[in-house]
């Protein structure tokens, strides 16, 4: 059999999938940045080729699709969407995100899913990739709602989890409270105490120490790794954060204990800068507790400010972190960020960067991480939740903490190195994409066509 050249091989996969999934943008964006950078893998593995790893990969296992019913406080019928999408399983059971947004639809819960394949392949941690959400959004609605939903929407969901099945965890709109309810429900349909079957739980019932922190902290420990391979550090450096939500709380948390300085964060409605660092305290009351907006955090900290829409972007900084949601990062904000010196890019959040904002960064020689390895610290530590579970057991804050930091230096450490050996040392997004892929490549051709 005559193979394919390795870029016709690529040019051709991605042909069927645009065809297959016309008009899923996300998820053509997240296959599209993957497989342009592959070519040179699959020159040195044919058999990837000949075991036509690439056609499968791009093609869900599975994927739910259900219809959540649920009465508001008014006793009106609401009906959601629910989705879940299981990618593959060469490594382990799936494992990734719920998220709760009105954006949510098949094409993004497809392209986290995807890229979570990746991620949880570059974690070590025997973990395979999957996704799910609804267009459920919370923003506004009570507990008493809130839990109404999680119970529906688990009840259908309860039919294709399970710990070894398939593991869900948090995402946008998704935190410790929803969780609770929908472990609740889990447990009550099912009738089992099956700690491993969900992620992110409260500590006090079978979470990890340093979940909540995880990812956040993880970025940060990420771009401290990077910047060091460039003799620099965190300290001393100014950092922009987008979002207020879990992993920009956190990475700002991190930036400030490393000795650098953390000075905004956002929201879907607009930003605020606060020169003297972000008062953590106060972001975590107006955000986690009271969830108001951001413009709360201005009127009550004196020497901040607020700014309706723009973006965050715009303030100069050494150091960036999108933490909020995908594409929230152009081309035109990249060059401000390069013209007013920015030196590294580290993604909290999933694909926040657009394609040409990458090429940009690259391009000026600003160090760019890309979320797939800088934020694969929540799903690593997610993974030693469900250790933890099995075991029966629970580790302190500094054993978390330490194994979460020697994961993400081993994450960069993988990456790197893939960098440096498929011949662009210090391209993150190459390493990321060809260390992560011939684990998972490696898998799948071991385990047959299936
Ligand atoms: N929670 C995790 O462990 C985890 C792990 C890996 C990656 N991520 C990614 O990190 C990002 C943030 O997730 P999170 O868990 O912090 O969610 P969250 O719900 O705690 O916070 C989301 C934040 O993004 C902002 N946001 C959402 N949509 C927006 C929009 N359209 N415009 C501007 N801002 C918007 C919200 O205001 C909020 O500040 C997402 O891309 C998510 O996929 C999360």
């Amino acid at each position: 059999m005559t193979l394919p050249t390795p870029e016709a091989h690529v040019r051709d996969v991605t042909e069927v999938v645009e065809r297959r999934s016309a008009g899923e943008s996300e998820f053509l964006q997240a296959v599209r940045e993957v497989l342009d950078t592959l070519a040179p893998v699959l020159a040195e593995h044919p058999e990837f080729i000949e075991g036509g790893i690439l056609e499968r990969l791009v093609e869900p296992e599975r994927q739910y699709i259900f219809r959540v019913p649920w009465t508001d406080d008014q006793n009106r019928v609401q009906v959601n969407r629910g989705i879940r999408v299981q990618f593959n399983s060469a490594l382990g059971p799936y494992k990734g995100g719920l998220r709760f947004h009105p954006s949510v639809n098949l094409s993004v819960i497809k392209f986290l899913g995807f890229e979570q394949i990746f991620k949880n392949a570059l974690t070590s941690q025997r973990i395979g990739g999957g996704k799910g959400g609804s267009d459920f959004d919370p923003t506004g609605k009570s507990d008493a709602e809130v839990m109404r939903f999680c119970q529906s929407f688990m009840t259908e969901l309860v039919h294709h989890i399970g710990e070894h099945t398939d593991i869900p965890a948090g995402d946008i709109g998704v935190g410790a409270r929803e969780i609770g309810f929908m472990f609740g429900q889990y447990r009550r349909i099912t009738q089992r105490y099956e700690a491993g079957v969900l992620t992110g739980k409260g500590v006090g019932w079978g979470g990890a120490e340093v979940r909540t922190e995880a990812t956040g902290y993880g970025a940060v420990f990420f771009a401290e790794e990077m910047l060091a391979r460039a003799s620099q550090g965190i300290e001393g450096y100014r950092a922009v954060v987008s979002g207020s939500g879990n992993v920009a709380t956190y990475a700002i948390e991190k930036v400030e204990q490393l000795g650098g300085k953390a000075i905004t964060a956002s929201d879907s409605s607009g930003y605020i800068v606060d020169e003297a660092g972000i008062d953590l305290d106060l972001l975590k009351q107006v955000k986690g507790v009271e969830r108001a907006r951001i413009s709360e955090y201005a009127e009550r900290r004196p020497g901040s400010h607020y700014v309706a829409g723009g973006s965050v972007w715009d303030v100069p900084a050494e150091l960036a972190f999108p933490c909020a949601t995908q594409n929230e990062l152009t081309g035109a904000h990249a060059r401000t960020l390069i013209s007013n010196g920015v030196r590294a890019v580290t993604e909290g959040a999933n694909m926040p960067t657009t394609p040409d904002a990458v090429e940009a960064f690259q391009g000026a020689g600003v160090l760019f991480a890309p979320g797939k390895a800088a934020n694969a610290g929540g799903v690593a530590t997610s993974a030693l939740e469900m250790s933890q579970n099995a075991a029966r057991s629970r580790w302190d804050r500094d054993k978390s903490e330490s194994r979460l930091h020697g994961i993400m230096r081993d994450v960069h450490e993988a990456t790197y190195d893939a960098s440096e050996r498929y011949g662009k040392p210090g391209d993150y997004v190459l390493g990321a994409n060809s260390a992560a892929f011939v684990r998972v490549a490696q898998a799948m051709l071991e385990q047959g066509v299936i």
